[in-house]
């Protein structure tokens, strides 16, 4: 009954050979430059449909660049999550051994000075209720900024963010603002510490420092599209954010100072600080090296990829009605949307989940088109017995039981994020057999085998950055062997439990061999493992006809 996938396949390019051309710097006035005469007031609308404030006092508006829909119900859920340890002091694993590779700018400036270097675990007074209208802009990036603290000491985006809207004070509208204005800070976060090294003559707190790297995208700083608000408007609401909070209050005047000088310098600076790739790119060094690495002639475009806000994608519910018939429920509503895969629907603008047609019914599901493939690829046929390994929160478990009456186990090792399985199934009126416990484990095994075993695996998480930014400023370098270690565990404990004949699909959502290519081929070997048609490396892929992000797929048979 499954169809293959429809969406074009991308192979992993070969292995590099010369150097890659560097990336000129954009020319500064093609990021949304300020503009002068502009009075700090009321902006016309020229920003996205759904962005925040307009003016101080102005009420904001839905999040220009949300994570997903669900990421704004569950602020504390992301996928990377449960699989590392988190804290201001991490460590990196010993480094493996590894060959010269090309740089984009070997003559690149160094990056911020010595000054600029310090121990940025938080020191902040995260109870303090500021005295500011829960509709201003100050409001929104007094918030984003405590958000953007907490990253910088190792807490992922949502998690903070969730912190954050705690506060009694914060309204569904103000979240959105907050939302919005963090994660332009999370994909500009390189150019923005640049920027302010550039300026500062020393590093600035923590708080002052986020409260900057939250309001330079908002002036047009960085590519996120046009600058959302009146310049001068940023620099007030951030003065006024500065004076309003204890641990900022002392440097208003250097917030006032900093944002006047880019307004005026604006085009220098940024020509200046462009010369440095992190600032270029906003990915820390050793990811655009890793990414040169994979993809030595993809790797602009991989980057790239990885710095526009993601749009909501849905699965339809073949169970409950065509695409057809979804999408003339769409036009009917005068939600504009269009087809991107076999049951990928993509809306044009982001809308909340509870406002999408037919979402709490169960009609459809917020999922990306790259990720719908996995359920297609396994071939679930009715009543075979199925695991799905890491299935928190469960899209793949829900688009399966979708597409086939199979026995399924959904096992994840974090029984909060289990929780969420049996949410989505619930919405969905499907079911399953729900096992918190470890997968490179046993003891939650009937020694029955399956016929179908799905390992989504933990992973980095790096080719879905799209949708949380903050992963490439959490990540490490030595987290990809770290994860891949595990993953080999994992996949080599599920082998034993599929039947003879039986697939084993591989996932992950990482763009790093290592995890991905290099893991699957090493596992083939090792057990003998039959391989089978399937994607393999799917770039992220931003576009009218293809829009995905980017994931690895490697399918295995169990021969008799
Ligand atoms: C990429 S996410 C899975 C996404 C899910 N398949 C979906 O489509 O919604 C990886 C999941 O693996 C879980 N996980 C991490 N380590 C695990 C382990 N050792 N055993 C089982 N699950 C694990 C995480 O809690 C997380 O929910």
């Amino acid at each position: 009954m499954n169809k293959r996938p429809t969406l074009s396949l991308k192979s992993k390019p070969a292995p590099a050979t010369k150097k890659p051309a560097a990336r000129k710097p954009a020319p500064a006035n093609a990021t949304g430059a300020a503009k002068p005469a502009a009075k700090p007031a009321v902006k016309p609308s020229s920003a996205p449909a759904a962005k925040p404030a307009a003016k101080p006092a102005a009420k904001p508006a839905t999040p220009a660049t949300p994570a997903t829909p669900a990421a704004q119900q569950r602020p504390a859920s992301s996928p990377w999550e449960g699989t590392r340890a988190r804290g201001a002091e991490r460590k990196s694993a010993p480094r493996p051994a590894e060959p010269p590779r090309p740089r984009p700018r070997p003559e690149a400036p160094p990056g911020p000075r010595a000054s600029h270097h310090r121990d940025l675990k938080p020191r902040l007074q995260t109870e303090f209720q500021a005295e500011l209208k829960s509709d201003s802009l100050a409001f929104a990036l007094l918030g984003a900024a405590t958000a953007v603290v907490q990253v910088r000491g190792g807490m992922a985006l949502p998690q903070a963010l969730a912190g954050v809207f705690a506060n009694p004070a914060t309204t569904p509208q103000a979240r959105g603002a907050i939302q919005d204005v963090a994660y332009r800070a999370m994909r500009q976060l390189g150019r923005s510490d640049a920027l302010v090294a550039a300026m500062a003559p020393k590093a600035p707190d923590p708080l002052v420092g986020a409260l900057l790297a939250a309001a330079l995208p908002l002036m047009g700083a960085g590519e996120d599209g046009p600058a959302p608000y009146e310049a001068f408007t940023v620099v007030d609401q951030a003065v006024t954010a500065a004076g309003s909070h204890p641990d900022t209050a002392r440097a208003k005047g250097m917030v006032n100072a900093l944002l006047r000088r880019f307004l005026r310098e604006q085009q220098a600076l940024l020509a200046d600080v462009l010369q440095q790739p992190v600032a270029q790119w906003n990915y820390p060094q050793w990811w655009i090296d890793a990414a040169i690495t994979a993809y030595p002639q993809e790797w602009e475009q991989v980057l790239a990829a990885g710095n526009v806000a993601p749009p909501l994608t849905l699965r339809v519910n073949t169970r409950k009605g065509t695409v057809d018939a979804y999408l003339e429920l769409l036009a009917q509503a005068g939600i504009g949307a269009r087809r991107i895969g076999e049951h990928a629907v993509r809306l044009d603008k982001p809308m909340g989940v509870h406002l999408i047609p037919g979402f709490d019914a169960g009609l459809v599901s917020v999922q990306d088109a790259g990720a719908q493939l996995a359920a297609q690829l396994l071939d679930v046929q009715d009543g075979m017995r199925v695991l799905d390994a890491c299935a928190a929160p469960g899209g793949k478990t829900g688009h399966i039981l979708e597409l086939a009456d199979a026995d399924l186990t959904a096992l994840d090792v974090d029984p909060q994020r289990l929780a969420r399985v049996r949410e989505n199934l619930d919405r969905l009126q499907l079911s399953a057999t729900l096992q918190a416990a470890a997968a490179q484990g046993r003891e939650w095994w009937d020694g029955q085998p399956f016929d179908r075993i799905l390992a989504d695996v933990p992973c980095t998480a790096s080719g879905i950055v799209r949708r949380h930014p903050d992963i490439r400023w959490l990540r490490r370098k030595g987290d990809t062997l770290q994860l891949a270690t595990l993953s080999g565990q994992i996949l080599d404990n599920l082998w034993q439990m599929l039947r003879p004949n039986g697939k084993l699909l591989f996932v992950t959502c990482s763009l790093w061999p290592q995890e991905s290519e290099a893991q699957a081929a090493a596992f083939a070997v090792r057990n003998r493992a039959t391989r089978l048609d399937a994607p393999g490396q799917l770039l992220p892929a931003g576009g009218a006809e293809q829009d995905h992000d980017g994931l690895f797929y490697a399918l295995f048979r169990k021969d008799a």
